[in-house]
């Protein structure tokens, strides 16, 4: 069987504001096995940013407990939740956040070089289809290019996992179509375990397991024993 890299344990998230109150997150338990590639997908507001920033150590719950590797790491405290998201998650966002007046090389070796056990800088660039493009400012790349940046900073930490919230949602169809088949082959080549969140039903043909939300629960868990290639996705 399969090891189990990530676990979240009725896990809630309530807001207050004033007398009323906002349930994020109600009771919501899933598991994510090493080398799986999870899409969770749900409607805007259903809770998965909400999700994703408490399992990538960067939220806290109000209640339940979230496990890697079989450590909790809901409690820890700050030091050890830095050194958990530094050294074990890689994330990705809609919105690339590369720093403007850094090339595409250099915005990779920061993030790489105050991690464990990094990955060679140069090839994973190389990996994402930027070989020639390493000396570049984000600004003299396309959107699809800065995402691959961004997914070359998020790998060459070599953390145990890539948490990627809506990577394409700022990208048109073919462009996302390379970027989820760039995620894809990071799951492959070094063996990293890939959580997606999207509002895009269509990427779910490619995930192993889709784990649908709504209204802050999960609502199915959908086991896919055929996962389609990116690029045959019907968008
Ligand atoms: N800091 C906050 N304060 C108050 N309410 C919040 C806060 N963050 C999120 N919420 C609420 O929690 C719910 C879930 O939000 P969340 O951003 O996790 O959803 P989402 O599925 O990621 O949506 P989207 O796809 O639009 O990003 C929403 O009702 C949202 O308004």
């Amino acid at each position: 069987m399969s090891e189990v890299v990530l676990k979240a344990e009725n896990i809630s998230k309530l807001y207050k504001m004033g007398d009323v109150t906002v349930k994020a997150l109600e009771n919501v338990s899933f598991e994510v096995k090493r080398g799986e590639f999870i899409v969770i997908l749900g409607p805007s507001g259903s809770g998965k940013s909400t999700l994703l920033n408490i399992v990538g150590g960067m939220d806290t719950p109000t209640s339940g407990e979230v496990y890697f590797n079989g450590d909790m790491i809901t409690g820890i405290s700050d030091k050890e939740l830095t050194m958990y998201r530094r050294n074990e998650i890689g994330f990705v966002f809609q919105f690339y956040n590369l720093m403007a007046t850094l090339t595409a090389k250099e915005n990779v070796e920061l993030a790489a070089e105050i991690c464990r056990d990094p990955i060679d800088i140069e090839e994973v660039l190389e990996a994402v289809g930027l070989g020639s493009r390493m000396d570049n400012f984000p600004s003299q790349m396309s959107g699809g290019e800065q995402q691959r940046v961004a997914i070359a900073r998020a790998v060459a930490k070599n953390p145990q996992i890539l948490l990627c919230d809506e990577p394409t949602g700022a990208l048109d169809f073919e462009t996302g179509i390379s970027i989820l088949r760039v995620l894809k082959e990071m799951n492959e080549k070094y063996n990293k375990t890939v959580v997606v969140i999207t509002h895009n039903a269509s990427i779910a043909q490619m995930a192993d397991k889709v784990i649908k939300m709504r209204s802050g629960k999960i609502t199915e868990v959908i086991i896919n024993d055929d996962p389609i290639p990116a690029e045959r996705i019907d968008w």
